[in-house]
């Protein structure tokens, strides 16, 4: 079968430290989807391709200042590795704090290319030149600079992974999610009725799937006005949502 993709999504990762992929590869619905092939993450270490015997990958900046650059060469030389075996048209992703913020819509827009190639820089990043000329897109978890790229990688692979068709079994859902619709979740209860004095919101008991439903609406809108109103401003509201709003302002609803 020619051009048949056996896996839904496919990711290269390149890293210094191929082992820290382990907590997603792992472990929980994005381990079960690799064992299943429905998801591939491949590793490629620039160390691997280190060309002088103590195995080099850092270098240093011209222009001075502290700390290192990674060196250009082996991470070249695994950049050309992934590309060789990834699915065409793949994307190159660095993850670095100057790059474009991932939320939901990114992560969504994520499952329509073939394949991503994840950048994880280490030390102060990487060549400009690189960048310039091989990386299609810089995303970033946020703002905040952590000592290398490997867990926005590991955020990517599991944010997108869980969108794919078949990794969440019929039990989980990703449409109920919280930003899945961009509100924020509603709250959630379990067994017992009665925990530290506090009972289960009747409706939840009620059996009544449309109060329920519309119950839990509330509770995401109030909860998204309360925390989070500029995710309301983004957002087409339906004509029940906008009503919500309207009787929550109103302070309406408990
Ligand atoms: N906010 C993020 O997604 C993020 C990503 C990477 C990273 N560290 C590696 C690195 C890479 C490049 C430049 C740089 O300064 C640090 N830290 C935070």
């Amino acid at each position: 079968l020619i051009g048949i993709r056996i896996s839904e999504v496919w990711f290269g990762v390149i890293t210094l430290f191929p082992e820290m992929l382990k907590s997603v590869t792992d472990f929980g619905v994005v381990g079960k989807a690799i064992k299943q092939s429905s998801i591939e993450v491949c590793t490629w270490n620039p160390r691997d391709y280190a060309t002088d015997n103590y195995r080099t990958v850092d270098d240093r900046p011209y222009g001075g200042g502290p700390g290192m650059l990674m060196k250009v060469g082996p991470l070249e030389a695994a950049l050309n590795a992934a590309k060789s075996v990834a699915p065409a048209g793949s994307k190159v992703v660095y993850l670095s704090p100057q790059g474009r913020r991932l939320d939901q819509a990114l992560a969504r827009s994520a499952l329509s290319v073939p394949g991503l190639i994840l950048l994880c820089g280490r030390y102060e990043g990487i060549d400009e030149r690189l960048i310039e000329d091989e990386v299609d897109e810089e995303w970033s978890l946020g703002d905040f600079v952590l000592s290398g790229g490997e867990i926005a990688a590991m955020a990517i692979i599991d944010s997108v992974s869980r969108l794919a068709p078949g990794v969440l079994g019929h039990n989980e859902s990703a449409e109920q999610d919280s930003f899945e619709n961009s509100l924020l979740d509603c709250p959630h209860y379990t067994r017992p009725e009665i925990y530290r004095d506090k009972r289960v919101p009747e409706v939840l008991l009620s059996g009544n799937h449309e109060k329920i439903r519309r119950w839990r609406l509330e509770q995401s809108l109030l909860r998204t006005l309360q925390r989070r109103p500029d995710l309301l401003e983004q957002r087409e509201l339906s004509e029940e949502e906008a009503q919500i709003i309207q009787e929550l302002r109103r302070g309406q609803l408990i």
